[in-house]
């Protein structure tokens, strides 16, 4: 009956064939319907100002119909093309991707503290196409899951990291920094020369795989032994994240057609080769470690090593009860995330002590004057006030990500920040309105480079590595502690944060803080000749050689004789 009044000329089809139409209809209506009706529930209920909607939003023009802004975001310096828009569009804008995928790119503290928050993060999950990346590499681990699933494996995991159980982990990152000042003499030794040049970001990816292997899970890589040959993990790992080299254009079509077509990474080509070499060898060290440490039938240590908290958690009956593979996918998970960030953050702070001697004198004063032996796990927690602005501001002005990807699993209204006067005198468009609407699937982008680089927050010197912002060097001097004025400010999004925050960023902070005191009280590090240091864009933003392809860092090193 209702067929034959909406289309009446169609009475030559068979019955039942318009009559399923119908059917998908009305159901399609219903839900166009139930959608309208939420949303306007959802704005009727909100107790605000004007709302903002993406329609309104500015945004660059996009200059392929295939790749969008991809293609011209891959070929810019790192972050170069959002502080481009920030600067022209306003902290909120819009911009396509590849296929027509769309992304709304926020530098708004309120928006972002909102879709982090506890309360609201399992709304804005990871988009699917990252989680598709991760999945395909690690598995269902911590950095895949969602929901339930997720907060339940990171209370598993939570007390590994919790001060007590870094302190005893000092030894560990004492260890491996002691490693590099003996591999690093013996090349003193078999050379005539006072200074060497090295490259700093190859050692520092040793360190870091190193130190996460063996405070993790004591296995050791390795791989600060001069002896042994580099660790075939080390090298795949590096191969697949350094995407410069062979893997660069493939590089190009995960990264840019991912969030439109999820499934790219299961198509054969070289990237997926890469990922696949990378999981199976993560899957084989976990499986030996795995297997080696349940042979112990009682580990000794504190009980809250990630080793021992995973075996406890496979005990059946365990109010956690991991299964194997969930283990595997953690421990992948730990290495993976662990190792690259926190190596080229090391790298990137000795590049900036190597050009700006004045502070690593300064700063080799405090970590020498301190005692004659190294300082304690309690010194560089809360003490070396130089020391842990070095680290803030490197991780300040070295991102290791430009950005934080999530996806609206519902409509929702984002609170904004209303902007103080002088912001708008600043060139900045502002968006007026004190929320912004975002519909069920809009990609988020959560953009570290600008919220950590942004001259209205960081003042006009925000483009400079100043390690001193992070201090009060007002009538107490250089050494007094951290001012007050900054301390909003140490809410870096470098790590995110909240329940979805990096797990291991005091474990980051200390493993560098200890190598850079190490590295200091023995050797002095200046810039290499001739050789301009670039960021370069890779799974994080390594540095490299200006007109070299692939990452590394060289500087000229000297030994001290105290
Ligand atoms: C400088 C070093 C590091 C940086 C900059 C960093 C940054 C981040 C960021 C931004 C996230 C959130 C990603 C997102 O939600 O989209 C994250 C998550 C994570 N990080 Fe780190 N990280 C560092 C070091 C480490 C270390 C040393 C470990 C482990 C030993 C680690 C383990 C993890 C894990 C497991 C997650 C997932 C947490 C979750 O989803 O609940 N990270 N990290």
């Amino acid at each position: 009956m209702l067929s034959q009044l909406l289309y009446p000329n169609l009475s030559f089809l068979p019955r039942f064939l318009v009559d399923l139409f119908t059917g998908f209809l009305i159901v399609y209506a219903l839900r166009l319907a139930l959608i309208a009706f939420n949303r306007s529930r959802l704005l009727r209920n909100a107790t605000t100002g004007p709302i903002v909607y993406l329609s309104n939003l500015p945004g660059p023009k996009s200059p392929s119909w295939l790749w969008g802004s991809e293609w011209e975001m891959y070929n810019t310096s790192p972050g170069q093309k959002y502080m481009e828009w920030y600067h022209t569009f306003g902290r909120i804008f819009k911009f396509k991707g590849a296929l027509g995928s769309s992304f709304v790119t926020l530098a708004d503290p309120s928006a972002i503290h909102h879709i982090l928050s506890p309360q609201h993060c399992y709304e804005f999950p990871k988009p699917e196409g990252e989680r598709q990346f991760f999945y395909t590499l690690l598995g269902k681990g911590m950095i895949w899951a969602e929901g339930l699933t997720h907060s339940r494996q990171r209370k598993i995991l939570g007390p590994a990291f919790s001060s007590g159980a870094l302190a005893s982990l000092s030894t560990i990152f004492f260890d491996s920094s002691y490693k590099v000042v003996r591999a690093w003499n013996t090349l003193f030794e078999q050379s005539s020369s006072d200074s060497l040049t090295i490259d700093v970001q190859r050692w520092a990816n040793h360190i870091s795989l190193d130190t996460i292997g063996l405070a993790g899970f004591s296995y050791d890589f390795g791989t600060l032994d001069p002896n042994r040959p580099q660790h075939p993990l080390a090298r795949t790992l590096d191969g697949f994240t350094d995407s410069s080299g062979t893997h660069s254009f493939s590089a190009f079509l995960v990264h840019s057609l991912i969030w439109a077509f999820p499934a790219i990474l299961r198509i054969p080509s070289n990237r997926q080769k890469a990922l696949s070499k990378s999981r199976n060898m993560l899957a084989e060290i976990t499986n030996k470690v795995w297997a080696e440490r349940k042979a112990l039938s009682n580990p000794q240590g504190s009980g809250k090593s990630i080793l021992e908290l995973l075996l406890k958690a496979e005990k059946p009956g365990s109010a956690s009860n991991l299964t194997k593979e969930q283990i595997a996918a953690e421990m992948m998970t730990l290495i993976f995330a662990g190792y690259e960030t926190t190596a080229t953050i090391i790298a990137w702070a000795l590049y900036e002590l190597a050009t700006h001697p004045e502070i690593q004198e300064e700063l080799r004063r405090q970590v020498t004057d301190i005692s004659l032996s190294d300082p304690s796990f309690e010194d560089l927690h809360n003490g070396l006030p130089l020391l842990s602005a070095v680290v803030n501001e490197t991780l300040r002005f070295h991102p290791t990500f430009m950005q934080i990807h999530r996806e609206a699993s519902k409509d929702s209204l984002l609170p904004l920040t209303p902007l103080p006067q002088e912001f708008t005198q600043t060139g900045i468009t502002p968006t007026t309105g004190t929320h912004l609407f975002v519909p069920k699937g809009t990609i988020l982008i959560l953009p570290i480079n600008i919220m950590q680089s942004s001259e209205d927050v960081w003042g006009p010197d925000a483009h400079i590595w100043n390690p001193y912002r992070w201090m009060d060097i007002g009538a107490t001097g250089k050494e007094a502690n951290e001012s007050k004025q900054t301390q909003w400010r140490k809410d870096l999004l470098i790590f995110s944060t909240g329940a979805r925050g990096c797990i291991g960023h005091n474990f980051a902070k200390l493993e560098i803080k200890t190598v850079l005191a190490t590295l200091l009280r023995n050797f002095a590090f200046a810039p290499a000749d001739n050789n301009e240091i670039e960021p370069l864009l890779s799974f994080v933003v390594r540095p490299k050689v200006k007109g070299e392809h692939r990452s590394s860092l060289p500087l000229k090193i000297t030994r001290l004789n105290y």
